[in-house]
C-alpha cells in the first residue's frame, strides 16, 4: 500500500503540491495523468525521496520514506525520472547491473546476472547487451533505462512518462510487460502517462492532477469521461468504448 498523506510543496511562495493525500493499493498499474505542470514529477521526486518533504507523510508499506535507511528504501522503490543523464560509456548490460547495486554493493553474484539476463530476455535487449549506451537510439536508450529499473526488483516501481520516445511496438509492450509485473509478479507501478488511451487501455486506476492538487481517483471507466477530461485538460473530446474501456478521441 502507498499511502500519501496531507503532502504539501513550496518553491518559495509559489505552491506546487496542495494537501496531497493518496492511498494506493498494490499489484496494479496506477496512471498519474495530469496537465503539463501539475506536479506529477514534483510528487514522484518526494515519493523517491530525491526531494525532501516540507510536510506530510509518504510510506510503502510500513516504510515511512523519512525514516526508513537508504538501502530498505532502494530495495523498496525504484524511480525512472523524466530526464536522465546517462554515461554513455558503459555497456547495456552493465548499466543493468547497476539497477542490481542495492543488492550486491559491487560484487555482482550469480543471481544478479541471471536477473540481468532474464530482464534483457523480458525486453529485447538481448541483441544490444554488449553495445555501449553512448550508440544507441533515444528508444533504444529509454528501454535500456525502464530495464534497469526493473532489474531492481523493487515491489514499487515509479516510472515518469516512461513512454517517451518509445514506438508503437515498444510502447504498447511496455505496457503490456507493466501488467505482467504488476497482475503476476505482485508489483504496483505508478506511471505518468500524457498519452491518456494507452491509460485508458492498460491502467487498473487513474489518478488525475492539477495545480498541485489530486482531482479524481478510481477505474479508467467511472473517471475518464468526457466532463472530466474537459476539466483537466480544457479538451472537448468524444469518448468512445472498446473492449469495455474508455477511448479518447478530441472532438473534431
Ligand atoms: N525548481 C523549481 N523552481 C520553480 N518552480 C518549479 C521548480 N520545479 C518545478 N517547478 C514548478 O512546479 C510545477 C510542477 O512541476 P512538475 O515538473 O512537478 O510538473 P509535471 O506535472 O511533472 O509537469 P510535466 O507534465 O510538464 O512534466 C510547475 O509549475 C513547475 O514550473
Amino acid at each position: 500500500m502507498i499511502t500519501l498523506s496531507h503532502v504539501s510543496h513550496h518553491i518559495g511562495s509559489h505552491t506546487i503540491l496542495d494537501d496531497v493525500s493518496l492511498t494506493l493499493a498494490t499489484s496494479q498499474v496506477i496512471a498519474l495523468i495530469g496537465p503539463n505542470g501539475a506536479g506529477k514529477s514534483t510528487l514522484f521526486s518526494l515519493m523517491s525521496r530525491l526531494t525532501p518533504l516540507q510536510k506530510g507523510s509518504v510510506s510503502f508499506d510500513e516504510h515511512d520514506i523519512e525514516h526508513a535507511d537508504s538501502q530498505t528504501l532502494a530495495k523498496t522503490v525504484a524511480m525512472l525520472a523524466q530526464e536522465n543523464h546517462i554515461q554513455g560509456r558503459l555497456r547495456v548490460e552493465e548499466l543493468l547491473m547497476f539497477g542490481r547495486y542495492p543488492y550486491h554493493q559491487g560484487r555482482p553474484t550469480d543471481k544478479d546476472r541471471q536477473m540481468v539476463q532474464a530482464v534483457m530476455q523480458r525486453f529485447e535487449l538481448l541483441d544490444m547487451a554488449k553495445r555501449f549506451l553512448s550508440t544507441l537510439s533515444g528508444g533504444q536508450r529509454q528501454r535500456v533505462l525502464i530495464a534497469m529499473i526493473v532489474c531492481q526488483d523493487t515491489p514499487y516501481l515509479l516510472l515518469d512518462e516512461p513512454l517517451n520516445n518509445l514506438d508503437m511496438y515498444h510502447a504498447g509492450q511496455l505496457m503490456r510487460e507493466l501488467r505482467s509485473l504488476t497482475h503476476q509478479a505482485g508489483k504496483t507501478v505508478v506511471i505518468v502517462l500524457h498519452d491518456i488511451n494507452q491509460a485508458a487501455q492498460f491502467a487498473d486506476t487513474v489518478v488525475m492532477m492539477k495545480g498541485g492538487r489530486i482531482i479524481q481517483t478510481g477505474h479508467p471507466t467511472d473517471v475518464l469521461t468526457h466532463d472530466a477530461i474537459d476539466d483537466l485538460y480544457g479538451v472537448d473530446v468524444t469518448v468512445l468504448t472498446h473492449n469495455g474501456r474508455p477511448v479518447i478521441v478530441d472532438t473534431l
